[in-house]
């Protein structure tokens, strides 16, 4: 295909460049990667969708699927690997949302990484040019040919079509590390998992579904610390909401990692997002809901509510330490909090209730993961509301 217009050159950078070739409706847009001279195919079909764009960043075996799974299922429908692709594909789609993974922005595979020394934490074992512009394509309405890392060859694949989605979410290590990435997205998470607790969840997977043995578990949690701390963990003080993942303080020197304190830190004054609150917004709570409508075993439930700061940031603070004994009586708890963003009351029960067997289900990162998929179904549905009136108010004008 004859190429007709090159531009943003300036705007993009040494290693890519961007053609175009328009026609009345539709365009064709290639993205170039210099050092390979492989091409990025992008289709425009048409700018008039908006979507938006959500970032979630998370350490590797911190939750992150789980995650995706309870806020795929609020907004309905099954999110399935894209029909006849690649079957190591990591991309996920439903009606409403798309999943793309961000390990897919690997720039190097694992040999090259082993040949190189860097861990796939390293920003330079990732292309965040690419990243940038795929996202930004997408986020305007610009379907992209977005690379693939095969986790099972640990190889770079043949690209995949990715059409612009309702919602877009962006999950892995770095969604909020390049700041051209971050000022795309609507709204931001971080799933902060405390190192105790990092250790037994990947001790339970590793160990028990992966056959590896505790040192090699260990050895790798090591090996990635100094990157991680480095690269992955700054990126929460860029997040709209954070869920941190703490061992609990209801168990004196408690060392299982079984009973999590786990807090949902949510930034105020982001635009569409108003944080969640128990009893009296902004005021300090400390409530022990275990009694008559909640059956507690040991070491029982406490939540918190506080304001704080975080990073500089006003933020509000819902905190829960402890398990629920029984799913159905959730619900007493969710009477007590407030903005949930639910469509009718009990929703947050329900989800809860559908979701029973996923990991964390009886405890606050269960809690907090479908609240905050509540919220962003709040954001997404006032972002699209407020684009569809702007253009006849500012023709009013
Ligand atoms: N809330 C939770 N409570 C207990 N265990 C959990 C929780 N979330 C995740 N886990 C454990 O951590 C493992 C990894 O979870 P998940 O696959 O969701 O993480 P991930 O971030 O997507 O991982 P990866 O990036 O390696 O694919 C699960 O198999 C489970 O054992
Ligand atoms: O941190 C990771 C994110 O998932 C992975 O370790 C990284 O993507 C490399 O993958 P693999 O270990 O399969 O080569």
């Amino acid at each position: 295909m004859a190429v007709s217009t090159i531009y943003s050159t300036q705007a993009l950078n040494s290693t890519h460049f961007l053609t175009s070739s328009p026609s009345s409706s539709t365009k064709q847009v290639f993205f170039y990667r210099r050092n390979t001279n492989r091409r990025f195919n992008t289709i425009i079909t048409c700018a008039a969708q908006q979507t938006v764009v959500i970032g979630l960043a998370a350490d590797s075996g911190c939750g992150k699927s789980t995650f995706m799974r309870r806020l795929t299922s609020v907004f309905g429908g099954a999110a399935e690997p894209p029909k006849g692709g690649n079957p190591d594909s990591n991309t996920l789609i439903s009606d409403m949302t798309t999943v793309i993974c961000l390990d897919d922005y690997h720039s190097l595979d694992r040999t090259g990484r082993k040949e190189k020394g860097v861990t796939a934490l390293d920003p330079r074992a990732n292309d965040f040019d690419l990243m940038y512009e795929q996202v930004k394509a997408l986020k305007s309405g610009i379907a992209v040919e977005k690379p693939i890392y095969n986790h099972v060859t640990g190889l770079l694949d043949a690209p995949e079509l990715i059409q612009p989605p309702k919602i877009l979410v962006i999950e892995g290590l770095h969604p909020m590390f390049d700041e051209r990435v971050r000022d795309l997205l609507d709204f931001s998470i971080y799933l902060d998992i405390s190192n105790e607790v990092k250790f037994a969840w990947k001790i339970q997977r590793d160990m028990a579904e992966r056959g590896h043995s505790l040192e090699s578990i260990k050895a790798s949690i090591e090996a990635r610390k100094p990157d991680f701390d480095a690269f992955i963990d700054p990126q929460k003080q860029y997040a709209d909401a954070v869920i941190e993942v703490l061992p609990t303080q209801l168990i004196p020197d408690d060392n299982e990692g079984k009973v999590l304190r786990v807090r949902l830190i949510m930034k105020e004054g982001v635009k569409y997002f108003s944080p969640v609150y128990l009893f009296d917004e902004g005021s300090t709570i400390s409530w022990i809901p275990c009694g008559r409508k909640l059956t507690c075993s040991y070491p029982g439930i406490k939540f918190n509510y506080q304001p704080d700061s975080y990073f500089d940031n006003e933020v509000s603070v819902v905190e829960m330490d402890g398990q629920f004994d029984r799913l159905d009586e959730l619900i007493y708890v969710e009477s007590h909090l407030s903005n949930l963003s639910t469509k009718f009351y009990g929703e947050v029960t329900q989800q809860m209730l559908k979701h029973a067997d996923f990991p964390g289900s009886n405890n606050g990162t269960g809690l907090f993961q479908t609240i905050v998929g509540l919220k962003i179904r709040d954001l997404y549905e006032q972002l699209i509301a407020n684009k569809s009136t702007a253009p006849s108010e500012a023709a009013k004008a």
